[in-house]
């Protein structure tokens, strides 16, 4: 039995005065794929973002209920948000690599957490866009402008830029529906080694790939978690109704 990575209770959020989530209680289990699928405007992106308190500067957003990580109230007064960023990585829907090369773009994160040295930096860089399975497209041109290569190429260097904060945690949007099926297949199989170091949360509209790549799922509707459950049994024997017509292509 896998550790409790985030533990969920009663969260429910607002913007403003729309409840986009509703009574969420979920554990999010340690060095396990999760996939959250549902239609669109169900609030995944939302949940997925008050993982890591991403909203914390949106105008109205208000959260109530816990979300703990590793036990700890992460919306507690004081809590470091700088740390918690650190420790919980996210990388979004369309590839956003920084206009610098390849190689200050993985820098970037260690730079700001005060490692100067070259040689340390240079280790960073090489091991983290190894974890993202690219450092042998990339190897020979790290001064390269990271907005100078493909979509597929500057995603996996958004990921390699969030595994060099050595984080915990990686959240993922939709990490692959701007991608190509070859760049999206690259980005499934890097999935699947990265759990052996990181509990990986993936938001996804793509049920196959939900099926093909998580431990767990949970489906979303109108801002509340109608099941979660080991990605099998929702895929091949959902307990709720709503699910099954959802995975089955009768709605959404
Ligand atoms: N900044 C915001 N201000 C107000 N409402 C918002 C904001 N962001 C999202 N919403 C609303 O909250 C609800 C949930 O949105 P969210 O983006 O979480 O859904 P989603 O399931 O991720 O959708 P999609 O699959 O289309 O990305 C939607 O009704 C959306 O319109």
């Amino acid at each position: 039995m896998a550790n409790t990575k985030f533990k969920i209770q009663d969260l429910d959020f607002y913007y403003g005065d729309f409840q986009a989530l509703k009574g969420i209680n979920m554990d999010i289990e340690e060095k396990l794929v999760t996939a959250f699928i549902g239609p669109s405007g169900c609030g995944k992106s939302t949940f997925l973002k008050t993982l890591n308190r991403m909203q914390d500067l949106t105008p109205g957003a208000k959260v109530d209920g816990l979300i703990a990580l590793d036990g700890e109230d992460i919306y507690q007064k004081d809590y470091n948000v700088n740390l918690l960023r650190k420790r919980v990585g996210m990388v979004f829907q369309h590839p956003n690599p920084f206009p610098k090369s390849i190689y200050d773009n993985i820098a970037y994160g260690p730079r700001t957490h005060g490692i100067s040295d070259k040689h340390e930096l240079d280790n960073i860089v090489e091991t983290s866009l190894k974890s993202a399975a690219i450092w042998d497209e990339v190897k020979d041109k790290l001064n390269r402008n990271a907005t100078e290569i493909s979509g597929g190429q500057q995603q996996r260097i958004c990921i390699a830029r969030a595994i060099a904060n050595e984080p915990e945690v990686l959240l993922m949007d939709e990490p692959t529906s701007a991608l190509d099926p070859i760049s999206t297949g690259k980005i499934e199989e890097l999935i699947d080694d990265l759990k052996e170091t990181y509990t990986v949360v993936i938001v996804t509209h793509n049920m196959q790939q939900a099926a093909r790549i998580s431990d767990k799922t949970a489906f979303f509707l109108t801002g509340e978690v109608v099941e979660f459950d080991e990605t099998e049994k929702i895929f091949s024997n959902p307990s709720d109704e709503r699910t099954d017509d959802y995975i089955s292509g009768r709605f959404g």
